[in-house]
């Protein structure tokens, strides 16, 4: 399954990821997978308390990946049909180390550990990144109700950790493609140049034997 695209878009919250992959999936005629954010019940509440409400809400998104990505597998990458996702599932791994507390988490890893051991690994990571402006400007003006209690010391937590778990990941992963974009200076929403030039790396960089359109 190493040939068929699967290409993961990564990145803090509010850089873009769904939207780049739907361009994506658009270019390229790849299915999408995409999270739906509503269906985290905790969510909200996490936001309000997130010490008393960490655990069940990392656990409701990794059970909730951990199902869409079997879906994805039997659907479409196990009939050689190519997936572009706006997550991979590592970054329950970012969001769960930064919310839980120390025991919590290394339970939670286990549980990450055996239900991840054999899912369908993407073999491309696209790594989207802003300042913190930018971050807050945009999750503003998507306005999302659940949303509006997100702390900017949090937001920037994360994108730290964000950074720090991508260089790991680059390291610990030489096989996976990762391509580094920078949201302040590319702006692939309202400049054609800037979205083919994504593109056209991607391209680039797709498993070997998988045609230009
Ligand atoms: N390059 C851009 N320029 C301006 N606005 C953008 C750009 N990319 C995304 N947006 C807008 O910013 C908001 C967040 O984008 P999007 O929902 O794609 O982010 P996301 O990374 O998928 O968010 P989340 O982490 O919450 O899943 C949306 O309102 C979107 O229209
Ligand atoms: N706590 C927590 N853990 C996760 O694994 C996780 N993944 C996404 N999110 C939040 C970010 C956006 O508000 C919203 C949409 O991405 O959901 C998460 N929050």
């Amino acid at each position: 399954m190493k040939h068929i695209p699967f290409i993961t878009v990564e990145g803090p919250i509010g850089v873009g990821k769904t939207t780049l992959s739907k361009q994506i999936s658009e270019h390229f005629q790849y299915n999408i997978l995409r999270e739906i954010v509503d269906e985290n019940p905790f969510l909200g509440k996490f936001y309000e308390d997130i010490n008393e409400w960490s655990f069940q809400t990392e656990m409701f998104f990794l059970c909730n990946r951990y199902k869409q990505l079997e879906d994805i597998n039997k659907n479409f990458l196990s009939n050689h049909q190519p997936v572009v996702a706006d997550y991979h599932i590592f970054k329950n791994l970012i969001f769960a180390q930064r919310s839980l507390q120390p025991n919590q988490y290394a339970k939670y890893l286990n549980i990450y550990d055996i239900l991840t051991e054999d899912m369908p690994v993407p073999n491309m990571v696209i790594y989207l990144h802003a300042s913190l402006d930018t971050l807050l400007a945009r999750i503003k003006k998507r306005g999302r109700e659940i949303e509006k209690n997100i702390s900017p010391v949090y937001l920037e937590q994360l994108l730290t950790d964000y950074h720090l778990f991508m260089k790991e990941f680059q390291l610990k992963h030489p096989d996976v493609k990762v391509l580094e974009f920078n949201g302040d200076e590319l702006d692939f929403v309202k400049n054609e140049s800037d979205l083919k030039a994504i593109i056209n790396q991607i391209q680039e960089h797709l498993p070997k034997g998988v045609k230009a359109k």
